[in-house]
Parts: C-alpha cells; sequence; structure tokens
C-alpha cells in the first residue's frame, strides 16, 4: 500500500490515495499503520476517496480502528493531498465526511498548499444529538461525576462529540489517568473527545486533548473548535473574533461566526514523507 505521511501541528496520520488503491479492512490497517514499532507510526488513517458529491472524500479512522465522523486536523491535510496528488486543481474544494460536506480554502505559497481555512459548519448543542446522557437539553458548565471528582463540562459537537473543561494548570494533568475514565464515561454513549483547557485571555485559550480512539494527541481540530464555541458559551472568550487555541502541536486560529453560526478553522498541512508499505502481515 503506497501512503503519504501527514500531519496538521502534530497530529498525524497515513492517508491513501484511494482513487488509485482500494483498502479491503481499513480498521485493520488503521491499527496496523498506527503503530509507532510495528508499523508506520501515526494516530490513525485516512483514505482520499472518490466522491458523487464533493471534490473527494475523507474516510478517517482512529489509532484503536474506530471511524471518526470528522477531523479538523485530517480534513486540513486531506485538501493538501489532493491538490499535490492533482486530485484537484483549485484553491476552494469540498471534502465530503460522515458529517456532511466541507468547505475549505487553500492557501498556496510558491505552488505549494501552506496553511488551509475549514468551514467547519455549525456546533452541536443538543445533548441528545451529541450524544451525552443528560436531564438537560444542552450541557454548558455541568457537575459530572468522573471516578468520583466532579468535573464541570459543556459539550459539544462538531460532528464528533466533545466534552470540554477548564482547570488552572494543564500541564500537571494526569491525563493517561483521566482521560480513558472520560473517554469510557457511562453519559458517553458513543465515547468521547476530552478537552482541558486554561484561559490565558481573553482571546487565547490553551489545551490538552484525550481523543476518543487515539489517546492524547499533540492536537485536535474540531476539539479545537469545541474549545472556542464552550469557551464562547460560557463568557470566557470574546464573540465574534478569531481565537487562538494553543495545543501542544502548535496553535490554530478559531472564529465562530455567531450570526452566521459558523465555526472557522485555520491552520498549517504538512507532508512528512510518501512510502510503501506491506500489508500481508494483517
Ligand atoms: N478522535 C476523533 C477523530 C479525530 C479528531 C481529531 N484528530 C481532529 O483533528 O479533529 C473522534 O473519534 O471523534
Amino acid at each position: 500500500m503506497k501512503f503519504t505521511k501527514m500531519q496538521g501541528i502534530g497530529n498525524d496520520y497515513v492517508y491513501v490515495n484511494c482513487f488509485e488503491e482500494t483498502i479491503a479492512d481499513p480498521s485493520a490497517v488503521a491499527r496496523f499503520v498506527s503503530d509507532r514499532h510495528f508499523g508506520i507510526g501515526s494516530d490513525g488513517l485516512i483514505l482520499v476517496k472518490p466522491s458523487d458529491v464533493a471534490d473527494c472524500e475523507m474516510d478517517m479512522y482512529n489509532l484503536d480502528g474506530s471511524q471518526g465522523a470528522m477531523c479538523g486536523n485530517g480534513i486540513r491535510c486531506v485538501a493538501k493531498f489532493a491538490y499535490d496528488h492533482g486530485i484537484v486543481h483549485k484553491k476552494n474544494i469540498t471534502v465530503n465526511t460522515k458529517s456532511g460536506i466541507k468547505y475549505l480554502d487553500l492557501d498556496i505559497k510558491d505552488g505549494k498548499v501552506s496553511s488551509v481555512k475549514v468551514n467547519m459548519g455549525s456546533p452541536i448543542l443538543t445533548a441528545k444529538m451529541i450524544p451525552v446522557v443528560s436531564d438537560k437539553e444542552q450541557v454548558i458548565n455541568q457537575p459530572l461525576d468522573v471516578n468520583g471528582t466532579i468535573w464541570n463540562i459543556t459539550a459539544v459537537s462538531m460532528g464528533n462529540p466533545h466534552a470540554v473543561t477548564y482547570m488552572e494548570d494543564v500541564n500537571s494533568l494526569d491525563i493517561e489517568k483521566v482521560g480513558p475514565m472520560f473517554e469510557n464515561h457511562i453519559n458517553f454513549p458513543d465515547r468521547i473527545n476530552t478537552e482541558f483547557v486554561k484561559v490565558i485571555d481573553r482571546r487565547t485559550l490553551q489545551m490538552r486533548v484525550w481523543e476518543r480512539g487515539s489517546g492524547e494527541t499533540l492536537a485536535c481540530g474540531t476539539g479545537a473548535c469545541a474549545v472556542a464555541v464552550a469557551s464562547t458559551l460560557n463568557g470566557l472568550v470574546d464573540e465574534d473574533v478569531p481565537i487562538t487555541v494553543k495545543l501542544l502541536g502548535g496553535d490554530l486560529q478559531i472564529l465562530w461566526n455567531r450570526q452566521e453560526n459558523l465555526v472557522y478553522m485555520t491552520g498549517p498541512a504538512t507532508t512528512v514523507f510518501e512510502g510503501e508499505i506491506d500489508l500481508s502481515s494483517i
């Protein structure tokens, strides 16, 4: 299988051109290629596929083989991949995903895609749509007992589910212990991506993320969007201005246009290397 290793501020995936290849069992391939010792090493697998409704389709799998409905860092790299592989020849492209068609603008410098602006769509706040179990219509700054510790969470879906919580010092968080407790909490029927956030100022947030199906990653694009939305709803950041979200792997600019009710994410997309891997051992 030919592949391209790419990363969006350190959130790295193995990309496959499915205009040219067919992957019979993507979940098994995701688990194999993601292994940093026996495979390539990545946060998961992303297939770039033909589409009848968009320029291409993103089919995304986490490290554990579970399929994700949306991937913010991944879709920026899909846009770069599509341009660099001649699948598209324009700056404004569409990518179909399991959470609908997304619209992207490529910033091209010296013939190369340097950064991408993504219309991530509207945030979903209705508890049962996220889904999160609650007696409330929306979960905004609500207490949640996580193995005996009470965390105040705000639940947001960007096509995939997120729980956002705030703390004074995210650097000292034992995320390997706490992350799985959130991910597998009974109140999240489809599991959950969890963002731990420190407010730097009214236009700057710092976050770490424990991703559903991948564990701690250096960045999460949908998570950064969920964090900007949750922080706005909680009155912690200014409205209708770009918010800088600082992640372990780098920064993203997030704007929630309240009038449109659309979230825009802008950030880099980087190719690391190309290669070929033998899948016969799977
Ligand atoms: N783990 C996520 C998918 C990847 C999201 C993240 N890598 C991003 O950049 O948005 C899920 O299962 O919903």
